[in-house]
């Protein structure tokens, strides 16, 4: 697929289409697979680049992986596990950050690791210091080079207590890793508990893993000396399900979403419904429509789960321009994430960027120069435009525009939606979408 997409709007998105496993949980269990002695096998799998790359780098470590796509099943079996050259392992890393996540498990397997310069969207400075601390506490040696880190654990890895400055995802599934098998009891406090890092939890237990989730974000593990390999089918992908919800309130449209769920999705689900937008939960996904009339503007924050989700956010920054009067969204997980406006408002929406906290709590970003709140008013028509595609959720919200504005506009960099979306062309085009390569 070329990089560049002509878009026409104005046409309503209709239909159904599929949604399969979340990226966020995918990529972390194959790399859990590392951990155990037998294979495991997930399902669900959907074809998207961060699955690719967290297949190469496991390749690269002896680790044999056979994908089913058309059946979304992934065959992970990590019994040969071998040190990989540190060349292959920065050549591979490539658009993912999952590569830090390695370390726990071949610690664990081989001794050491390798962390190469990570991707991951640029949404923030994204630095890596919880990971790194953590990995000390459990007891290994750190090693910063001109080129990546290297990571060993020459006396083992000895359960902790840590309590993190922040939520992380990234930082609780590191810990998740590194525990199941380090030696003794860990215990996490202020851990994250997005529904793929219970899920991630789940699937550490189906392999033999101790974990407990307690109130209040505590998460303890009793460390075992062996885990062996297990079945889990992925849940769905709650970022990817909202938004297409947001395309189709931006578009006036009507979209069956299958295999969307309302469990994770609850915060975004009254969200969108407060916004104007109408669903309706079936046994098989979620059906999400605009009903006519006009959209209501909102006051919005991002936030560690069970918040509105920070990935959700830009998708409906771009509905939000259709909505009548002011809405106010304050970003709080990441500092530089209303990069994607400035196209936005080059289409015709009118949206302000403030350094301040508006219209919520203060952050860790306020008094910093960050430009992490935003004010859009509505309507405003939008009008097509040559824009290009900043990150992953920005660049799907350049999709949504496109299709919300009057006229054809040429988007460009689209493939770095494929890191999250699975077939976002045939979807788009299943929608009614007047979408062709460039
Ligand atoms: C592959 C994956 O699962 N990506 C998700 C994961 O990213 P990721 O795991 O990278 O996100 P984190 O939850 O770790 O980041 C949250 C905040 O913590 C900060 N931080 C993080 C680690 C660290 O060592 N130091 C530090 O300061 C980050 O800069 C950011 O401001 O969770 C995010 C928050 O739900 C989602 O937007 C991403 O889609
Ligand atoms: C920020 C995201 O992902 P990553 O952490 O992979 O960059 C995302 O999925 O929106």
């Amino acid at each position: 697929m070329s990089g560049i997409l002509n878009v026409t709007g104005g046409t309503p998105l209709t239909g159904e289409i599929t949604v399969r496993g979340a990226k966020n949980f995918v990529s972390k269990a194959m790399v859990a697979a590392l951990l155990g002695n037998t294979p495991s096998e997930l399902r669900n799998v959907p074809q998207i680049k961060d699955v690719d790359v967290v297949s190469g780098l496991l390749r690269l470590h002896g680790v044999d992986v056979d994908y089913d796509v058309d059946a979304g099943v992934i065959r992970l079996d990590p019994r040969n596990v071998e040190t990989a050259h540190v060349a292959d392992i920065d050549a591979h890393a490539g658009s993912s950050r999952i590569p830090i996540l390695f370390c726990g498990p071949l610690l664990h397997r081989l001794g050491e690791a390798f962390i190469p310069d990570l991707g991951g969207c640029r949404i923030g400075d994204r630095p890596i210091d919880y990971h790194l601390e953590i990995l000390r506490q459990f007891g290994a040696v750190v090693d910063k080079r001109a080129q990546g880190i290297r990571i060993t654990a020459p006396r083992g890895l000895h359960g902790t207590k840590i309590n993190l400055p922040y939520p992380s995802v990234g930082a609780t599934e590191q810990l998740l890793l590194t525990a199941v098998r380090a030696e003794g009891v860990t215990e996490l406090r202020n851990a994250a508990t997005e529904p793929e890092i219970i899920d991630l939890i789940a699937f550490l237990q189906r392999m033999g893993a101790i974990i407990s989730v307690d109130t209040d974000r505590v998460i303890r593990i009793e460390g075992v000396a062996e885990l062996h390999g297990a079945r889990q089918t992925a849940l769905t992908d709650r970022i990817e399900a909202g938004s297409w919800a947001s395309a189709a309130l931006a578009t006036g449209g009507d979209i069956l979403v299958r295999g969307a769920s309302q469990a994770g999705m609850m915060t975004f689900l009254n969200t969108f419904r407060r916004v104007g937008g109408a669903f309706e939960v079936l046994d098989e996904g979620i059906r999400f429509w605009h009903p006519g009339g006009e959209l209501n503007a909102t006051v919005l924050e991002t936030d560690v789960h069970p918040g509105f989700m920070t990935d959700w956010q830009q998708p409906l920054v771009v509905a939000l321009t259709q909505a009548t009067g002011l809405s106010i969204v304050h970003e709080t997980v990441y500092e530089n994430r209303f990069g994607f406006t400035e196209a936005l408002r080059g289409m015709g929406a009118t949206i302000q960027v403030y350094r301040e906290c508006l219209g919520g709590a203060p952050c860790r970003f306020g008094q910093r120069n960050f430009y992490h709140s935003a004010v859009v008013s509505g309507p405003t028509p939008l009008r097509a435009a040559d824009i290009e595609v900043p990150d992953l959720r920005g660049g799907f919200s350049h999709l949504i525009a496109a299709l919300t504005a009057e006229g054809t506009s040429r988007v460009g960099g689209i493939d770095i939606i494929n890191r999250g979306y699975e077939n976002f062309m045939g979807k788009l085009e299943a929608l009614g979408a007047q979408v062709s390569p460039g």
